[in-house]
């Protein structure tokens, strides 16, 4: 049997219609459409074991037409988690693709809030489920937050690298308008005050939940006479991975008082006792703007693409405000009482990935950035390496997460950091040919953490770390 045969034999092919064929294989190490070479060219059984393997994740992982994050400890859609595994979806299936964002912006609210998570189906595995957020009598179809606005940066990509052209353009037509309701509420629901930059007010709002960067924030908020509970996530992964308890009954206490006032956009920046300018919600927002305008223009939408641009700009000489020269990394904010926060995390470098930053902030984070990677095994860590509360495996609070990656590479790359844009998509690729595909990784030892058989893990997987594909077409300033 030759090696083409052989590897036929052993990966299991899936039948979409860009499945790799007996003729991929010789050319598997620099895949088809590939700008950098990432998969070492030794090892092409493991490459084409990776892809098929995430290929089969996403498959298992389908709940038809949106895609759970992993199965028990994840079990319905999450908001940022769809709109990134859109992205591994469309080297499989455009249609399917779309069908993730269509799915997801079924459960948007009339005020144009797009839920964090939307319980499309009952299921005992997850607290708080739909009966938390909504109550026994009347319960809610999804929660009542939003997750940082991935979904207009898909659209861009989807659009931009589809096949199917004319479907293409039918699905942005149809999700332009919800995409702009939802980037609309963002400035009024969180952004009243004008400052240029929007409020997270749940830290799983902001999608990196226990980070260091809310602690100080998180402490203020007095925990209130809540209903008993029992934490389901506790019985997936073990509890020194995840939040700890004082953490969970702040994040219940907040929930409750939002629920309180059944979620009333207007009112919640005013009464919420945890309120922070979020730098991970900030670029994701600003990266999406870029690329709404950019979808404004290409569907002629002039005046769309002005206001766009309005809130572009004021959200430019805003984040500013965010740079600490000291530490050579941007910070989020403490709204309520007007601090920069004192913990440094990977968010810091999401600027990057907004475009936001200047040439010589850049080169700062690039500096911060090189300096952390040499601390540590596998980047890039969740949380400064160097800090004394460092916690390689406890979660957002040290551990490397895949998708966090994805975003600071693709922004080294448009500042010209290609080298180490190459560094971190050649370290993140050992990780996951090493330890499998899952939630997140300890960035000491390389050890697999949190969720198995990860949704957003392997989407990565198969629409980055396969292609190279970093550049993209929104040029840093
Ligand atoms: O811990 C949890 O229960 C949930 C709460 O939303 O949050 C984690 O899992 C989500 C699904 O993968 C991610 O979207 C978040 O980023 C991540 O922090």
């Amino acid at each position: 049997m030759g090696p083409v045969a052989c590897l036929k034999s052993v990966v299991p092919q899936v039948h979409t219609h860009r499945s790799l064929h007996a003729e991929d294989i010789s050319s598997v190490a620099v895949l088809p459409g590939a700008k950098n070479v990432v998969l070492p060219k030794g090892d092409v059984y493991k490459s084409l074991q990776l892809l098929e393997v995430s290929k089969q994740i996403l498959i298992e992982n389908d709940r038809g037409g949106y895609t759970i994050p992993a199965k028990g400890l994840y079990p319905y859609q999450w908001n940022w988690d769809s709109a990134l595994v859109a992205l591994g979806w469309a080297t499989l299936d455009e249609g399917r693709a779309w069908q993730e964002l269509e799915k997801l912006f079924s459960a948007q609210w009339e005020d144009g809030l797009v839920p964090h998570i939307v319980f499309h189906q009952p299921s005992p595995t997850y607290f708080p489920g739909p009966e938390i957020w909504g109550s026994v009598e009347q319960p809610m179809g999804s929660t009542g937050i939003t997750q940082p606005p991935v979904a207009a940066i898909t659209v861009r990509k989807l659009y931009e690298t589809a096949l199917n052209k004319e479907l293409a353009l039918q699905k942005l037509k149809e999700l332009f308008p919800k995409l702009l309701a939802w980037h609309r509420w963002f400035q009024s629901a969180r952004d009243p005050e004008n400052t240029g930059l929007v409020a997270t007010l749940h830290p799983w709002e902001s999608g990196m939940d226990n980070s260091p960067a809310w602690d100080e924030a998180l402490y203020n908020v007095p925990v209130d006479q809540i209903p008993p509970y029992v934490r389901q996530d506790l019985g997936h992964v073990d509890s020194a991975m995840r939040p700890k308890q004082e953490e969970y009954d702040r994040y219940l206490t907040l929930l409750y008082r939002f629920r309180a006032v059944n979620y009333d956009c207007n009112q919640l920046y005013f009464l919420s006792p945890f309120r922070v300018t979020d730098l991970c919600t900030n670029s994701v927002l600003y990266r999406a703007n870029l690329d709404l305008r950019w979808l404004a223009n290409e569907l002629g939408q002039d005046q769309i693409a002005e206001e766009v641009d309005g809130w572009i700009e004021k959200a430019r000489s805003a984040f500013d405000s965010l740079y600490d020269e000291e530490g050579g990394l941007y910070k989020s904010k403490d709204q309520l009482t007007g601090e920069l926060v004192t913990a440094k995390t990977s968010a810091g470098f999401l600027p990057l990935f907004a475009r936001v930053a200047s040439a010589s902030q850049a080169a700062d984070l690039a500096a911060t950035l090189e300096r952390w990677l040499n601390r540590v095994k596998h980047g890039i860590p969740s949380y400064d390496p160097e800090s004394s509360n460092f916690e390689p495996l406890r979660y957002w609070r040290g551990p490397v997460w895949v998708i966090i990656n994805w975003m600071i590479t693709d922004g080294l790359r448009a500042y010209g950091y290609e080298d180490l844009a190459l560094r971190v998509e050649a370290d993140t690729y050992e990780l996951l040919v090493s330890h499998g595909i899952n939630e997140y990784y300890d960035p000491v030892t390389g050890a697999a953490a949190g969720g198995k058989l990860f949704s957003w893990t392997a989407a990565m997987c198969l629409a980055w770390l396969s292609k190279g594909d970093g550049a993209h077409s929104a040029a840093a300033h």
